[in-house]
């Protein structure tokens, strides 16, 4: 390096380790000429490149010049000489790095979200739906908390909702619709209108456990046992009378074997619980059942039904149908249906088939689009066949997703011969529930 004639200063960015030092090479005053290496004239760099300081003993920070034979050469690099700026201690400049790492980071974040968002905002305000990845629409990027917003999104009370039935598919059902770009989705099961405790708390309550949505967009919740609690439809009709109402069903024996099975499962780990003594705080995972509420008869019928067999359950000892038998029960649709009607009118109802959204999904969520009012989004190009868990999975732009594993569960074998016993008996009441509803479901009649 020549220190007395004019040398030219490095240009462009690099990074070297030397010693324990970490260096940041920097130099965008590309094409600067000093004197010397040694003694820079600072004061013919621009203001903004100008180091603040030449070398401090106490800052963890060193600017120094050095010779570029001092450094490993860059390719291609023919400059004389560099300015470095070093950090003395590792792991301050471990910390420095990761700052600018992570601002980095966010500042992409932050682009990209508003990106997405911009395109969103102009279709859902001119009402022209495109198709975006469903988590971002008008939902708050993930880094931020739900409190945050976008602008001209608010908390709205649903203008449609899934009333039942429990285990017909009420979760795929919600998941389906939400590939829509004109449908958010409260994100769990919010039993506003069938616990007494939510509902005391009043519509402001319901309206903020709602998603943000642009205006035009629907806003969907689902709480499967609104269909057969006798206070829901009078509830649901003081809040919106012309409310929008999505009643999924199942054929009943199926139906109420699902049924069985996930309470065998809820009770078998109360039990497991109880058991170990760890049933003491409240509820379990799925929030269903509480140890703590239970006293010992509950206790003990919860061991009981978490190892009797379907057929025992459903069949009296004389052989009649146990109709008391709750998974029965609720197949009964027609006793809970004629209470819907006497609020609501037929049309504001619509009877979606669970058989069918398991078989084929798209022909169920046209009918659903066309009630709601909705331009025809979800296609086939939505779904795909996992294999391995024997149910469609859902599929937009940019993820897959399949439900959890609590949804398609394996079902225990039961014998054809009550499977047959149960059909004859429900026979009768899906006629009655047809003539309710005006149409004729298909289900065997044994
Ligand atoms: N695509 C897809 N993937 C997985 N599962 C599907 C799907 N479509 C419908 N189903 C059926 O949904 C049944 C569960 O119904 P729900 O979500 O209404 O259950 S719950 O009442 O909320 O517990 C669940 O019942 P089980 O098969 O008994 O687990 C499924 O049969």
């Amino acid at each position: 390096m020549g220190s007395n004639g004019p040398v030219m200063m490095h240009s462009g960015f690099g990074l070297f380790y030397e010693k324990d030092k970490l260096l940041f090479h920097l130099s965008s005053y590309s094409g600067m000429e000093f004197q010397e290496c040694e003694r820079p004239n600072l004061t013919q760099m621009p203001n903004k490149a100008r180091p603040r300081r030449e070398w401090s003993t106490l800052s963890p920070i060193d600017v120094l010049w050095m010779p570029r034979s001092a450094m490993r050469p860059a390719e291609g690099d023919t400059s004389d000489c560099i300015l470095v700026v070093g950090i003395s201690r590792p792991k301050m400049a471990a910390a420095f790095l990761s700052v600018a790492l992570l601002s980095l980071f966010l500042t992409f974040h932050v682009l990209y979200d508003s990106a997405v968002y911009s395109l969103h905002a102009a279709s859902a305000v001119e009402g022209r739906a495109v198709e975006l990845v469903s988590q971002v629409r008008a939902t708050p990027p993930l880094l931020f908390s739900s409190k945050v917003h976008y602008p001209r999104t608010s908390r709205h009370l649903p203008q449609a909702i899934i009333i039942g039935v429990r285990k017909c598919g009420t979760r795929a059902l919600l998941e389906m619709l939400f590939l829509h770009p004109q449908i958010q989705k409260a994100s769990g099961e919010v039993h506003f209108f069938d616990r007494d405790d939510n509902y005391g708390k009043g519509l402001e309550w319901y309206r903020r456990k709602m998603p943000y949505s642009f205006r035009g967009q629907i806003t969907i919740e689902k709480s499967p046992s609104y269909f057969v609690t006798p206070e829901v439809p009078e509830r649901i009709r003081a809040m919106n009378a012309s409310v929008k109402l999505l009643l999924i069903v199942r054929e009943p024996v199926t139906r109420a074997i699902s049924d069985y099975t996930q309470l065998r499962i809820h009770a078998a780990t109360a039990s497991t619980l109880i058991i170990n003594g760890n049933g003491s705080n409240g509820s379990n995972s799925n929030g269903t059942l509480s140890s703590r509420s239970i006293n010992g008869q509950q206790q003990q019928s919860q061991q009981v039904q978490a190892t009797r067999s379907f057929e025992e359950l459903v069949i009296r000892p004389d052989g009649t149908i146990n109709e008391s038998y709750r998974p029965v029960a609720i197949s009964l649709y027609h006793t809970f249906m004629h209470r819907w009607l006497e609020v609501f009118s037929r049309e504001q109802i619509l009877v979606v088939n669970g058989d069918q959204l398991i078989e084929d999904p798209v022909p169920q969520l046209r009918k659903i689009e066309s009630f709601l009012g909705l331009e025809p989004r979800i296609g086939r190009h939505n779904f795909y066949f996992n294999h391995t868990k024997g149910f469609y999975c859902l599929r937009n732009e940019t993820s897959e997703k399949c439900l959890r594993e609590s949804k398609g569960r394996r079902h225990p074998r039961v014998s054809p011969l009550v499977v047959t016993k149960l059909r004859r008996f429900f026979n009768e009441h899906n006629q009655r529930f047809y003539e309710l509803v005006g149409e004729d479901l298909g289900w065997p009649e044994e």
